[in-house]
């Protein structure tokens, strides 16, 4: 079995990434909220028991469950030569610029001997009050301490179990995400280190696009239509210039099958930050769709040049969107389902709390938000199976089951 493969949305899901929020919820403040993409403090200890009932909800359905800290404390057992790599480039990328403290900062987290231990330290931030008793004995730094807009000196990483966001499984292979936001941007280098480390990925998976990148591209906004289309959004979080790039990358590339990319551009807009907050798929022939989408949205058919391998072509399709997706699917005809049967109010409502957000686990079989019961009582009358997950306090950090999952390894669709 090959290490990522996933080339289809709906396919079984057979091995799924996820992060168990952590302590680096505690660490989200009233000031901090805005800069750490979050629009409220969830409790955490209910945030806990809702994610490990969506684990649950996974496993009971024949789906093997990993989770990221263990993936990257394998890593670096792994590779004893690596901590202090790892350990290293993380002082550098949360900001600390001083040698004195980084070497502080250094001390601190190599003094956790127990891998996983240190991994979750890692994300879930530093105080600096809990390095009081090694500064006391030394000046404190100008340097550090105006440019620090709190009293963290490594930012907590709360968005980390949005697992679907930081790189994106294609093929047999990912897009390892340049984030837009710099506070997402730190969570890339455990996916950096995974696949470049880790004895089960190592030399395992192709990259078609990288953290070092200087334009943006987010997994939310990357879905496999099938094993040789992908529908990327251009969105507040992905740039045009990432997929022209990712496009580039892919069509060049011996192993990879994509040959088209269909861009859909979506409002730049907090509420609709990635495509899949507002369309994703959920059996071979229907989707959710948010309606506030339909009007403004406009897709693009890319392709290789023939002429020229560095350049691709840009097409934009005018169609119903319904006629677009049949035609690069190969059906007759696609259903799209409505966020709460396009209610503008109800729609609005559960939109904002993921109600197009959904995890296909099977064609026809999805994990959803029990919240939004205006779409799902809809999606159960359409005949699919929907799996309602507890979702008061995860909805706090605008994401659902499609954006709190990354797939690794789907079986194949038969069309
Ligand atoms: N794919 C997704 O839509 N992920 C949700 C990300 C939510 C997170 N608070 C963010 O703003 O990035």
């Amino acid at each position: 079995m090959t290490a990522i493969h996933v080339t289809s949305e709906i396919g079984k899901l057979k091995k799924v990434l996820l992060h168990r929020p952590g302590r680096e919820l505690l660490n989200l403040t009233p000031d901090t909220l805005e800069r750490l993409l979050f629009d409220d403090i969830p409790f955490l200890k209910v945030a806990q028991e809702e994610h490990d009932a969506f684990a649950k909800i996974l496993r009971d359905n024949g789906v093997e469950v990993v989770y990221l800290e263990d993936l990257m404390a394998e890593t670096l057992a792994a590779n004893p030569g690596l901590r202090e790599q790892f350990l290293k480039q993380f002082i550098d990328e949360a900001g600390i610029k001083t040698e004195k403290y980084k070497k502080i900062v250094y001390d601190f987290l190599n003094s956790y001997d127990d891998n996983k231990e240190l991994i979750l330290k890692t994300m879930e931030g530093i105080n600096v009050n809990e390095l009081d008793s090694k500064l006391r004995n030394i000046e404190n730094s100008l340097v550090d301490l105006v440019s620090d807009e709190s009293n963290f000196i490594a930012d907590p990483m709360p968005n980390l179990y949005f697992t679907r966001d930081p790189f994106g499984s294609i093929g047999n292979g990912v897009s390892l995400n340049r984030m837009y936001s710099v506070t997402r941007n730190r969570e890339t280098i455990y996916a950096e280190y995974i696949f470049d480390h880790h004895p089960e990925y190592k030399g395992q998976v192709d990259k078609y696009f990288d953290r070092y990148n200087p334009f943006h591209i987010e997994g939310g906004d990357i879905l496999n239509l099938n094993d040789h289309v992908l529908a990327i959004g251009i969105s507040q979080r992905t740039q045009a210039d990432a997929i022209e790039m990712i496009a580039k990358n892919l069509f060049s590339h011996k192993d990879a099958k994509i040959d088209t990319i269909l861009a859909f551009n979506i409002p730049n807009s907090r509420a609709f930050m990635h495509l899949d907050t507002v369309f994703t798929q959920i059996d071979k022939d229907k989707f959710t769709v948010h309606p506030g989408i339909m009007g403004p949205l406009q897709v693009f058919e890319i392709t290789a040049d023939p002429d020229n391998s560095n350049e691709v072509l840009v097409k934009e399709m005018n169609d119903k969107l319904e006629n677009i997706l049949a035609r690069y699917l190969g059906i007759p005809k696609v259903e799209l389902i409505m966020c709460a049967g396009g209610d503008k109010i109800a729609a609005e409502r559960e939109q904002w709390n993921d109600g197009s957000n959904t995890l296909c686990i099977a064609p026809g079989v999805i994990v959803v938000y029990e919240r939004n019961d205006v779409t799902n009582a809809l999606l159960k009358e359409k005949g699919l199976t929907v799996l309602e997950m507890p979702s008061a306090e995860l909805s706090r950090g605008r994401g659902g089951p499609r954006c709190m999952s990354m797939p690794l390894v789907r079986e194949e669709v038969e069309w």
